[in-house]
């Protein structure tokens, strides 16, 4: 009989146009072996599910969130003015700015409501999800074992790399 793991991270986006990028998160979340939940909730769209899922969290098991947002990206703000769990902010690239405006807004954070925010798009994403399995990592060894075994790859990869030069 195998044993449902309860999520321990949120993945939260604006819209389901942020998926593609998200998705890197999600991918290595699941490479690391962490359960998560993903859903669309958006601070300007649905502000009282916003609300709702920021108070919940906590109590539904979750540990850390992670909140993609593009534009004028209110949604990683606000998940952590309702909540006391650390959040990191995924600025999502945009046509018009590059995502410099989704940058600027989720890291202009007033005192009280840190968010810790990643770098712009697909790497800023895929290191959101390195950040929380690190978060994670403080208290459980097994997720500390899969990062040391992912550094391990990313080594061994880079040193082969080197097999390229003309
Ligand atoms: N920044 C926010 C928020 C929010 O911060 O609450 N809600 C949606 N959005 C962003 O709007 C962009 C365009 O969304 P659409 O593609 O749905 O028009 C997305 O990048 C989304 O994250």
């Amino acid at each position: 009989m195998s044993v449902e793991m309860a999520n321990v991270v949120g993945v939260a986006m604006g819209s389901i146009s942020d998926w593609p990028t998200m998705k890197l998160a999600c991918e290595l979340l699941e490479k690391l072996g962490i359960p998560y939940e993903k859903h669309v909730i958006s601070a300007h769209r649905m502000p009282d599910e916003l609300q709702a899922f920021g108070k919940s969290a906590r109590n539904n098991g979750l540990k850390v969130i992670i909140a993609g947002a593009g534009g004028a990206a209110h949604l990683p703000g606000m998940i952590a003015a309702n909540t006391t769990l650390p959040v990191i902010g995924v600025p999502i690239k945009t046509r018009t700015l590059n995502g410099v405006d989704s940058l600027l807004s989720i890291v202009q954070m007033p005192f009280g409501a840190p968010v810790a925010t990643v770098s712009i798009g697909e790497s800023g994403a895929k290191n959101s999800a390195l950040l929380a399995a690190q978060i994670l990592a403080t208290t459980d060894k097994t997720i500390e074992k899969k990062l040391l075994d992912l550094k391990h790859e990313q080594k061994v990869e880079a040193k082969n790399s080197e097999q390229q030069f003309d």
